[in-house]
């Protein structure tokens, strides 16, 4: 009876995807099929649901319409996104139940692994971080803990901490202000260090500062573990973040600090406030800084131009925030030290910035001093026909950039057009980093790039994408530029050398 049973359910099912085949599912055998269920019921029905595969008119013909996402996935993406999720939920296993294996596994397979734990997986953790809780991973201060995290502190269990990287969870990659939830972020940094500085996983410990958050959705979710009240602001913020800060440096006086994933007006006032008291640093301002100018010089050289060259390069950097305005600096300030720009000094501007509301010119209103260094309409290398709030496009058209950098937040920014126009590029090299996190930040594809920009083109982004065969045995290649590339050599030389600040100079010779 069950053999029969059984039969019958297969081919049941073999003749379903026969009416309405589930692209990838396998071959389809010809032949009639009814289904006499309809709505809820088939998405409940393990043998016909196809959840979000269901295609538009089976949808309406099935009553399922609007019971379903709007969005139509292929077999083949819901296949991808369950082996993700599987591979991270069985990751996560390893690591609760045998921590020496499971950093095994990753020293060995990085590759493989980085983009679970790493960006963009650990995006969709923290977003469903609430959800997924299973046990904690780290320390928690919370505005709640004022006047305690002296005593606190030393509840974590190690004698010693090498490593901190710390988040108040403001702006979690490009998924914004998710609050305790961005714990995620911590805890994958951390697993990088292990892997690739070797750091003692036993020596690192991830923290979130709890001081609430200002995201409605989280606030009213019932399964939210953080404080459900607003984010603390000015003096309040910044007398938790202190006390933390203090509470370490008694405990462990050289542990090296990272800075992870702060809100740009806190993620520039922290790093002033502690640079020079305690050995820290902001990695979304410093670390991808010291990766993208790496990227921007080793673009100079893609050209077969001498590094000197990189004082000529016209930038075009998408987003003012705290990653850009960090590149820019860093960028700058490299430009100053090459041989031959004492000639146009700190007046020498090759880069055209944007951010939600166009180009950043000196006749925008409220500029934060840290912009206004780069807006435009000073010195003596100025385009005459661009304006304040000029658009992307328009930008690229008019300066020709060697360089286009997207650190804005907005996927698919660089649309054909603006790609397009970067065809029309100075370099025969024309360069395109879509640095934002995750992948459905970006502002490129590298599919894009080489169809639109030309084979020629130097692709990189900030999460990772699968090398392009261009045909004739072509190869486009998908760099990477993140800032992981960086930040466990940044962490380690501290360590090692036993630093007790971590300086401008340390990130450009890390950059070089
Ligand atoms: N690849 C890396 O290593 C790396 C490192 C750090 C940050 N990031 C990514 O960079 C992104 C930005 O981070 P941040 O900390 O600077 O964020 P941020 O919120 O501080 O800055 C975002 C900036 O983008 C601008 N912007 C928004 N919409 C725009 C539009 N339509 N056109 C032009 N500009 C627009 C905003 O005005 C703002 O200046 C995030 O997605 C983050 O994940 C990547
Ligand atoms: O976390 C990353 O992947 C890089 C960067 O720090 C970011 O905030 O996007
Ligand atoms: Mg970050």
């Amino acid at each position: 009876m069950w053999r029969s049973a059984a039969r019958r359910s297969s081919q049941i099912r073999r003749l379903l995807s026969s009416s309405a085949p589930q692209a990838g599912a396998g071959a389809a055998v010809p032949g009639p099929c009814i289904v006499h269920k309809r709505g809820n019921v088939i998405l409940h029905d393990p043998w016909y649901n196809k959840d979000t595969a269901f295609p538009m008119t089976e949808r309406d013909r099935l009553g399922l319409r609007g019971l379903l996402p709007p969005r139509v996935m292929s077999f083949e993406q819901q296949y991808e996104r369950f082996r993700n999720s599987f591979r991270s939920l069985e990751l996560n296993r390893l690591h609760d139940r045998n921590e020496t294996l499971y950093y095994r596994v990753l020293i060995d397979n990085i590759k493989d692994f980085a983009p679970i734990i790493y960006t963009p997986t650990v995006g969709l953790v923290c977003e469903n971080y609430s959800g997924l809780f299973r046990r904690p991973c780290g320390m928690y201060f919370s505005a709640k803990d004022k006047g305690e995290m002296m005593s606190m502190i030393y509840n974590w269990p190690a004698e010693k901490v090498d490593m901190i990287v710390v988040t108040d969870g403001s702006r979690i990659l490009g998924l914004g202000d998710l609050g305790v939830q961005g714990i995620g972020i911590p805890i994958g940094k951390l697993d990088v260090y292990v892997a690739a500085a070797g750091i003692n996983p036993q020596k690192v410990l991830p923290i979130m500062l709890d001081v609430g958050t200002n995201n409605e959705k989280l606030l009213e979710d019932k399964l939210y573990l953080g404080l459900r009240q607003p984010r603390l602001e000015g003096e309040e913020y910044l007398a938790v973040v202190d006390e933390f800060m203090e509470a370490v440096h008694a405990r462990w006086p050289k542990a090296v600090v990272q800075f992870e994933d702060f809100q740009m007006k806190w993620a520039f006032e922290t790093l002033q406030r502690y640079r020079n008291r305690f050995c820290m640093f902001n990695d979304d301002v410093q670390g991808t800084a010291g990766v993208a100018l790496a990227g921007l010089l080793g673009a100079v050289r893609a050209q077969g131009r001498p590094l000197q060259d990189f004082t000529n390069q016209k930038i075009v950097v998408v987003g003012a925030g705290s990653a850009g305005i960090g590149v820019l600096s860093m960028a700058k300030q490299s430009m100053l030290r090459m041989p031959g720009i004492h000639r146009t000094g700190e007046g020498h501007n090759q880069f055209w910035v944007l951010d939600k509301d166009g180009l950043i010119t000196k006749t925008r209103k409220g500029l934060d001093p840290a912009v206004a260094r780069f807006a435009r309409g000073y010195g003596p290398d100025e385009v005459p026909d661009l304006h304040e709030g000029d658009s992307l496009v328009e930008v690229v058209k008019k300066v020709k950039p060697h360089v286009l950098l997207g650190l804005s937040r907005v996927g698919g920014i660089f649309n054909e057009e603006v790609l397009k126009a970067m065809k029309e590029s100075d370099s025969p090299r024309p360069a395109v980093f879509a640095m934002s996190n995750p992948t459905t930040k970006a502002e490129c594809t590298p599919d894009d790039v080489f169809m639109h920009v030309g084979e020629n083109a130097i692709f990189a982004s900030g999460s990772p994408f699968s090398n392009i065969s261009l045909g004739n045995g072509k190869t486009g290649y998908a760099n990477q530029a993140n800032n992981m590339y960086l930040f466990p050599g940044i962490g380690l030389g501290a360590l090692l050398s036993g630093a007790r600040h971590i300086s401008e100079d340390m990130l450009q010779a890390a950059a070089e």
